[in-house]
């Protein structure tokens, strides 16, 4: 196998014709050449998976499909018709749509509203709303993948996976059967395991009536499961475009980040923790949380599994101290410490975790101050070095120290909360979410440095909706459902089948 440019082996295109076709897009911010010349086939009828380690150019390329933002330079077919991208005056080609991870749903709003949001209400003869056709059309997009549900409901009420049909639905809204290109940008970053399975299935039956999508994903398993082709970008330009079946993860993560692909297959594991107590947290409540105890061992790196809405997901932030809301129970640092000094890695990085009006150093730094200090006044120079040092360790890609963190790709946002929280040099750390949008090298590097942290000291309490983050990082798992503790996993306990299983509630066979 070469890691070069099309043509994949396998499916004959000239029965397949290419519903998006993507020649030298190139595109520059400022002194920064982003996007090298993105080369791109997408035939209808086929799951077209686009990967790339985090700053590689996924967003901007779909930024600039939405008409986000325009093109340096770039030729763009969508179904044989010429779309111009650089210049966002352009309307952009109706037959090309897009789901991003927000979804970009109203959550206090029902269906009916949601669709009619991005699609305008129907009219009656009178120029009032027509809320009879509405409500049928709104039915019809949610039959289209069997979804049944009470479409006068605000949608925070349903489930993610049904929230995330619905925004296909909507996006997909007078299309003709086997018209279109899907652009889904990390749909089941925000899915449970159990529903994962389910939104597959709709990408499945969007791609069986013919229309095309484009995949944007971290996660490799998926991309076996549900992709036809895989491209690869890697610094702004495409590399590979590979049939799926003619290709292994490991030669994908190979091409992706280049000679750093064995690092990401030989991280150990924190080595088991002293008997030490450093934190004990007794009862506690909030939420969804209805009883939680729980002790942490100095150099322990202790996972919380469960759910959406089990409880888990409070638990980082009960153990910082950082809860909203009514909540209850007690957490106590056997050092003496405060619950609030712990540092907190929060789940929702734009939301919680960066302030994105600032630099990446400044972002960096901020709440550990005295680290960049020489006696009374902060030092350029220490925090140009401190920058600097983390920007190596966690291999953070920025155009400088001074750039807006916001001109950083989501992955890179996410290394800078990590050093953050690192950089105070803490005793205790409490992670929600610690490899959200980060691509397996990061994840490697992360997993391995807090392996390293934790083996100097640190204890760390870390939740994440990816199993695969607990196996590597924690030597023992407590698994919540309903808001408590059922169950506890420890060393070779610790794997994603046991997970999986023990957080769906599913015995073991
Ligand atoms: N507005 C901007 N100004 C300057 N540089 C930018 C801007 N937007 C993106 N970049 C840079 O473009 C590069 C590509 O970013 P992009 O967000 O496309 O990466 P990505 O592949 O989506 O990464 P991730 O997996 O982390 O989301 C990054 O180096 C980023 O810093």
């Amino acid at each position: 196998m070469t890691p070069t440019t099309p043509p994949a082996r396998g499916a004959d295109p000239a029965d397949a014709p290419v519903a998006l076709r993507l020649r030298g897009l190139t595109k520059t911010f400022g002194a920064a050449r982003v996007l090298r010349g993105v080369d791109l086939d997408v035939r209808a009828g086929e799951v077209h998976a686009f990967i790339g380690a985090n700053g590689s150019g996924k967003s901007t390329t779909i930024k600039v499909l939405a008409g986000y933002h325009d093109a340096d330079e770039a030729r763009c077919e969508v179904a044989g018709e010429e779309v111009p991208l650089t210049s966002r005056a352009a309307k952009r080609h109706d037959g090309l749509r897009f789901v991003h991870q927000d979804l970009g749903q109203v959550p206090e709003l029902s269906a009916v509203d949601n669709i009619a949001l991005a699609h305008g209400y129907r009219r009656n003869r009178l120029g009032g709303i027509d809320w009879r056709a509405q409500r049928e059309l709104t039915r019809r997009a949610l039959e289209r993948f069997g979804t049944r549900v009470d479409i006068d409901l605000p949608l925070a009420t349903h489930s993610a996976v049904v929230r995330t049909e619905l925004a296909i639905s909507a996006a997909m809204h007078g299309w003709e059967p086997g018209s279109g290109v899907l652009v889904l940008d990390e749909p089941t970053a925000m899915l449970p395991p159990a529903q994962v399975e389910r939104l597959f299935d709709v990408v499945r039956s969007v791609r069986d009536s013919g229309a095309a999508v484009l995949y944007v994903s971290h996660r490799l398993d998926e991309i076996f499961a549900l992709a036809d082709r895989v491209s690869v970008i890697r610094a702004g330009a495409v590399v590979a475009t590979y049939d799926v079946a003619d290709v292994t993860a490991d030669e994908l993560a190979d091409v992706m980040v280049g000679e750093q692909g064995a690092a990401v297959r030989d991280v150990q594991k924190a080595a088991t923790a002293s008997e030490e107590v450093v934190l004990r947290a007794t009862g506690l409540t909030g939420r969804t949380m209805r009883g939680i105890d729980l002790e942490l061992r100095r150099g322990e790196v202790l996972g919380v599994a469960g759910l959406v809405g089990s409880g888990s997901e409070e638990v980082p932030y009960a153990v910082a101290g950082r809860l909203t809301g009514p909540h209850g129970g007690t957490v106590v640092l056997t050092d003496g410490g405060r619950a609030a000094d712990i540092p907190l890695v929060p789940g929702n990085r734009i939301a919680e975790g960066v302030f994105l009006e600032a630099s990446v150093a400044e972002n960096l730094t901020v709440s550990s101050l005295s680290t960049v200090r020489r006696g009374p006044r902060l030092s350029a120079r220490r925090e140009r070095s401190v920058v600097r040092d983390w920007i190596q360790r966690l291999g953070i890609s920025a155009p400088g120290a001074d750039a807006p963190i916001s001109t950083l790709s989501g992955g890179n946002q996410q290394k800078v909360v990590l050093a953050r929280c690192l950089n105070r040099s803490p005793r205790i750390l409490a992670m929600s979410e610690p490899t959200a949008g980060v691509d397996i090298a990061t994840r490697a590097r992360i997993y391995d440095l807090v392996a390293r942290e934790a083996a100097a000291g640190l204890s760390v309490v870390v939740t994440s909706s990816d199993p695969q983050d607990l196996v590597a990082l924690c030597s023992r798992v407590l698994v919540v459902r309903d808001g408590r503790v059922v169950a506890e996993l420890v060393g070779d306990e610790v794997t994603e089948t046991v997970i999986v299983r023990a957080i769906e509630g599913i015995r073991a066979a």
